[in-house]
């Protein structure tokens, strides 16, 4: 486990770096409410959970970053609001004291194009393509996966990504609202609009990536919206295509750990190739005055991430 200001592990080793996380934020102005399941969200809360986490992080003094998951808003925000709160949340995390990596998700989807959001969001973009990657240190490599890449949602309707999504979701659903998955079984509850898929050209930008990551052994940090392991998460929350990711993942041995929000429960897994899975529990559902954030202390064996109350911690030690 980190220590409380993030300095030395129990090891007696110090981090090569550390940076803070959270995700599912999604602020609206709007009484609280309920997940389709009954699940309370707190939409007004969330982005008092996002001003604690801030306090913290510039407390902490050491971070070196802070990743966003995705869904910063909610989709019931009314859409005359939807620019305003974008950029509400936006500047609440431009008071944290180093940089912010954020990635899209459904609800940031719902409210603005990505004409609009990624200039926001400061998200590198060729085309309206949400993939990156960054390194913060010579030994780690981050990659930032756009998984609505291949999507019903966010690019225009006629845009060839909106028709290969709709073509795929009615070959895959056959129910008339493409977010049900009655009738589905087992992990084709994956199938609904609410996700996406990573599309060819980001898949062979994913395996450059590795491959050069592997020429500079570097260890790489895969972050997606969507989960990629059915063990840390509920099948309705993978990506469409999560199987054909983790191929192109598993066929190197650089990548150590996969982060993801959306599937707002939380969970964390190590499949069958040593790669950890650790999807965070969602801000959105932290009843008044509870927590979930965290910062993750990066070592060259280990990814521990130090939780903060509803956001569980957990040491992440890699498989030699
Ligand atoms: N098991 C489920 C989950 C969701 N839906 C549909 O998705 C919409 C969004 O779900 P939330 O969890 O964000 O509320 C919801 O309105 C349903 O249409 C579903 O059918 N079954
Ligand atoms: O964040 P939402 O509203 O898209 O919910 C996603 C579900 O929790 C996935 O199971």
């Amino acid at each position: 486990m980190g220590s409380a200001n993030g300095l030395v592990s129990a090891q007696g080793k110090q981090p090569l770096f550390s940076f803070g996380a959270i995700s599912d934020v999604q602020y609206a102005d709007i009484p609280d409410g309920r997940s389709f399941l009954g699940v309370p969200r707190y939409y007004r809360h969330s982005i008092l959970v996002l001003q604690r986490a801030v306090r913290k992080w510039n407390d902490h003094q050491k971070l070196k970053f802070a990743i966003n998951l995705g869904d910063l808003v909610d989709g019931f925000c009314p859409k005359d609001q939807s620019l305003h709160a974008v950029k509400k949340v936006v500047g609440e995390f431009e008071n944290f004291n180093g940089l912010i990596y954020h990635m899209i998700g459904n609800h940031c989807l719902y409210n603005l194009p990505r004409t609009e959001l990624l200039p926001l969001l400061k998200i590198p973009s060729y085309d309206g393509r949400a993939f990156y990657d960054f390194s913060p240190s010579p030994e780690y490599r981050f990659v930032v996966l756009d998984g609505y890449d291949i999507s019903a949602i966010g690019w225009p309707q006629d845009h060839p990504n909106t028709l290969d999504a709709l073509k795929f979701l009615r070959e895959k659903n056959p129910n008339s609202d493409k977010n049900s998955p009655v009738g589905l079984m087992d992990l084709e509850r994956r199938f609904l609009m609410f996700n996406g898929a990573v599309g060819k050209e980001q898949m062979e930008w994913l395996d450059g990536i590795l491959q050069d990551a592997t020429k500079l052994n570097q260890k790489v940090v895969v972050c997606c919206h969507l989960p990629l392991d059915p063990g840390a998460s509920s099948k309705e929350a993978l990506l469409w295509n999560y199987d054909e990711v983790m191929d192109v993942i598993h066929r190197y041995n650089c990548v150590k750990v996969c982060l993801a929000g959306h599937d707002h429960k939380g969970g964390h897994s190590i499949d069958s190739y040593g790669v950890h899975h650790r999807v965070f529990e969602a801000a959105l559902e932290c009843p008044p005055d509870t927590d979930a954030f965290g910062y993750i202390d990066v070592y060259d064996d280990r990814l521990s991430l130090v939780g903060t109350d509803r956001m569980k911690s957990t040491d992440m030690i890699f498989n030699p």
